[in-house]
């Protein structure tokens, strides 16, 4: 258990220096809270999983079992039988719970990946500040939320950051981590060392809109969206311009359908009542339609594209 190590300097005042995470709960199974706890506990912490309920936690089980034998087949090619070794060893590190109290009360740092709103994440953190231990950080995996205004629904400011993963989270290198006015240094470079601990890269951000990497593909996503709508390119075309022009993995498309069509619109909805005049923010009729229609994506089996299931 990580301990509070305060340390008192020279002019007597009391600072927080880095602390050692070992033990994390990760609050939301859905594909960024799942790949959270899958590189937690690759990375040898002990990983607590809580979503609103077991069949949800089951499906997040198997999707990290799953990744871990496509991470197995390559890492292991020749051995077989210690790539099993080596993922029972890793399930071994993570338990699942719906209870989120009795999963937060006793761990270094809670991180939350749950639907991206604001007053929801309020809300969850609220409720956890009372019951976790004071020595415990709180973190957000939120794309485009401000992290102050979700620190704000407790009273731990200065151990609340941001640590933004980026999808798919066993795959992708980088990960944000963002500094609000009020979060420690300690806290800072603790989330820092935790990033790295994981294989990741970091990157030092502000608590702006988007961070560094959504400022950008937002916009880029979003005019993707609206260059189809005029029409002005199909969708294939679009996609296929982007991956053969600019060597994206994936088009701007099979990338939403990727994120989530939901989250997109949360997004995009929410930095459009930020800035309302911004053109770059301007929300899609085509991206609110398919949501409503229930068709988020990859995740749903369908989006901007059909998915088998
Ligand atoms: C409108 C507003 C929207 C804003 C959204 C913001 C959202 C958010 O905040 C930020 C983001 O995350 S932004 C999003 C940022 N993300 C991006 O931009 C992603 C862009 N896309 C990509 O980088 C690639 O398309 C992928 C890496 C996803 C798949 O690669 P591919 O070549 O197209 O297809 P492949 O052949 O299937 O897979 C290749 C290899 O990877 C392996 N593997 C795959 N999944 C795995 C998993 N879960 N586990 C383990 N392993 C996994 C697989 O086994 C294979 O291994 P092999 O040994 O080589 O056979
Ligand atoms: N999808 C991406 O590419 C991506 C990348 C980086 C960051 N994010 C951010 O990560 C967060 C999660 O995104 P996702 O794509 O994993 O979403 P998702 O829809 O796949 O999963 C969200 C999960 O949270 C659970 N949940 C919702 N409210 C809850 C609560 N109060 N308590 C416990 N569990 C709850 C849901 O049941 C669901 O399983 C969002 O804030 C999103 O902006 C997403």
């Amino acid at each position: 258990m990580l301990s509070q190590f305060t340390k008192v300097c020279r002019c007597g005042i009391a600072t927080s220096a880095m602390k050692q995470i070992n033990k994390v709960t990760v609050i939301g199974g859905g594909q960024m809270g799942a790949g959270i706890a899958q590189v937690a506990a690759a990375a040898g912490d002990q990983v607590t999983l809580v979503d609103v309920n077991d069949s949800v936690l089951q499906n997040s089980e198997k999707t990290i079992l799953k990744s871990l034998e496509r991470v197995v087949k390559k890492k292991y090619a020749e051995s077989p039988e210690a790539g099993s070794a080596y993922i029972e060893d890793i399930m071994d590190r993570i338990s699942t719970n719906t209870d989120v109290m009795a999963a937060s009360k006793d761990v270094d740092l809670v991180i939350e990946a749950i639907v991206e709103n604001l007053g929801v994440k309020q809300e969850l953190f609220k409720k956890l500040d009372g019951i976790a231990s004071s020595n415990t950080i709180f973190a957000s995996n939120t794309s485009s939320l401000p992290i102050r205004e979700i620190a704000k629904a407790t009273n731990r400011l200065d151990r609340f950051g941001g640590v933004h993963f980026f999808n798919p989270v066993p795959l992708m290198k980088l990960v944000e981590i963002v500094k609000a006015p009020e979060t420690s240094q300690a806290t800072f470079d603790t989330l820092t060392k935790w990033g790295k601990k994981l294989g990741k890269t970091t990157v030092s951000c502000q608590d702006t809109p988007g961070f560094l990497v959504n400022r950008l593909l937002v916009p880029y996503l979003m005019e993707a969206v609206r260059l189809y709508e005029r029409g002005h390119g199909s969708k294939e075309d679009i996609d296929v311009a982007m991956k053969l022009g600019a060597s994206y993995p994936m088009g701007p498309f099979e990338l939403a359908d990727y994120v989530g069509l939901d989250t997109c619109k949360f997004i995009i909805d929410g930095w459009s009542e930020l800035e309302p005049d911004n053109p770059l923010f301007k929300p899609s009729p085509l991206l609110n339609e398919l949501v409503a229609e229930g068709k988020l994506g990859r995740k749903s089996g369908e989006g901007f594209y059909t998915y088998k299931k």
